[in-house]
């Protein structure tokens, strides 16, 4: 029998439970495919004597994280712990003994995912990190391998399963916001704080790490224009559901020359767009290539055995690969020079909803503003509210500059007669 090849697990909750199941369940596999068993040989927990859903050795356990990353006869880290700084040091402590490493942590890919990539080349080591973006999809592989030849000029996508499956439940069964999230992190899919999935910062945080793949620039997380779904009311719901639209949130990277733009926002779709019906925890990732036209890479986004598998085929590409004597990193190796759009360069349709008063010439004052800009309405709607002296104005638009839109907005704002500015979101798909 061939010597294991051994593994030190960083971490032991939803992902790294399902870690260990799958290399336990699959070993036939991975040795038919590898050549050679594998083995976990030590875990880094936080507490050692909690309850698990897995079975697992207790001297494996250990709370300190020397035992796993200094032990020699480790070659593989799998990290799947969370967290940035400490995270950070234990992975380049790792990579600087040439050990290959493998990780689900897009908060540190998408921060310290270069310097992470180039000591790992430095050290001949691998450096993985399928999980990090749409769980069990293997979108990754996809754009460094799959669509290497073309050149990719959008990605689109629904890329954090938590706000997914919140938004699904809100607006298909009319569920509190409170009892959803409560409900997607009983099932593991939010992240230790949930902030980062609700207001958008995580998605943000793939977007980066997707357009930086996709596009061969470096994309820093500030270059990511990021709102989450923490304002969205039920009356932004039912309209968008009474006006033939689906809420999602939606990670846009688009790139015309070497002028980029990505962002993640609250997003209304057509209910006949191909996102408006990837539901619950599930991600569908659309890529857009020169030459090979459109394509949609769909799947479980979060949840332990899904994410799983994308760290367990991670360790296998590292496996085959130590092997063979080779290392074949994702190289960061920016090839174009980024150039962020202004506001004046990015287009798109908006949702907006306000209250205004009652009054002779309100409407038109507000439609003014619009067209002194050249912005004109898809679809407007007004109606009276309980308060006899106001009304609700619904306005899709056609397609607008960022900077004309939030111009027309702060003048909105602005008007005697407007009372407030309740929502605005962008709109995306169909019409001009
Ligand atoms: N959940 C999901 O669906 C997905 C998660 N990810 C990413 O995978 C990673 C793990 O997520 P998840 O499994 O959900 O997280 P969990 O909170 O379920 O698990 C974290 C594990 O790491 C251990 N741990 C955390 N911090 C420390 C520390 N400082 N020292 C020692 N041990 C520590 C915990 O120990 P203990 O058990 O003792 O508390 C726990 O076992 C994160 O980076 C997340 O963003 C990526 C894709 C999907
Ligand atoms: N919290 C994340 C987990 C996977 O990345 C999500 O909900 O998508
Ligand atoms: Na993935």
């Amino acid at each position: 029998m061939e010597k294991p090849i051994l593994v030190g697990l960083l971490g032991l909750g939803t992902v790294g439970s399902g870690v260990v199941k799958i290399i336990e369940n699959h070993q036939e596999r991975l040795m038919h495919q590898v050549g050679c068993p594998v083995q976990i040989k030590k875990i880094l927990v936080r507490d050692i004597y909690k309850k698990r859903d897995v079975q697992v050795d207790p001297a494996m356990l250990t709370t300190n994280a020397t035992d796993v990353i200094d032990d020699p006869e480790i070659d593989v880290i799998i990290e799947v712990m969370g967290g940035i700084e400490e995270t950070r040091q234990y992975l380049l402590r790792a990579l600087r003994q040439g050990k290959h490493v493998v990780t689900a942590n897009k908060d540190l890919m998408a921060l310290y995912g270069s310097e992470l990539l180039t000591v790992a080349a430095e050290h001949h080591c691998d450096l993985f990190y399928e999980a990090s973006v749409a769980g069990g999809i293997p979108i990754l592989r996809s754009l460094v391998d799959g669509l290497a030849s073309d050149h990719i000029t959008k990605l689109m996508g629904i890329v954090n399963g938590t706000t997914n499956y919140i938004l699904t439940k809100m607006c298909k069964y009319g569920a509190s916001y409170e009892d959803v999230l409560a409900e997607a992190q009983a099932l593991g899919y939010a992240e230790a704080d949930p902030t980062a999935d609700v207001e958008g910062l995580d998605a943000a945080r793939k977007m980066a790490i997707l357009a930086r793949l996709g596009f061969s620039m470096n994309i820093d997380l500030e270059d990511v224009q990021v709102k989450g779904i923490t304002s969205i009311t039920e009356e932004d719901l039912n309209y968008a559901k009474r006006l033939g639209y689906t809420m999602k949130l939606i990670g846009i990277a688009h790139r015309n020359g070497n002028k980029v733009e990505v962002s993640v926002q609250p997003t209304l779709l057509p209910d006949s767009h191909p996102l408006a019906s990837v539901n619950d925890e599930y991600n569908a990732v659309y890529v857009y290539g020169e030459a090979v036209g459109e394509t949609m890479f769909y799947g479980p986004g979060a949840g332990s055995l899904p994410t799983a598998t994308a760290v367990v085929s991670d360790l296998v590409a590292v496996m085959k690969n130590m092997r063979l004597g080779v290392n074949g990193h994702y190289a960061v190796a920016p090839q174009y020079e980024k150039q962020l759009k202004s506001p004046a360069e990015i287009f798109s349709k908006y949702f907006l909803r306000i209250h205004v008063k009652d009054q002779v010439g309100a409407f038109a004052k507000i439609t003014t503003l619009f067209s002194e800009r050249g912005v004109s309405f898809e679809k407007i709607l007004q109606l009276p509210l309980k308060d006899n002296n106001l009304a609700e104005i619904v306005i899709v638009t056609h397609r607008a500059s960022q900077q004309d839109y939030e111009e027309i907005l702060q003048q909105l704002r602005d008007l005697e007669i407007v009372q407030e500015v309740k929502s605005s979101y962008r709109v995306e798909g169909e019409g001009k």
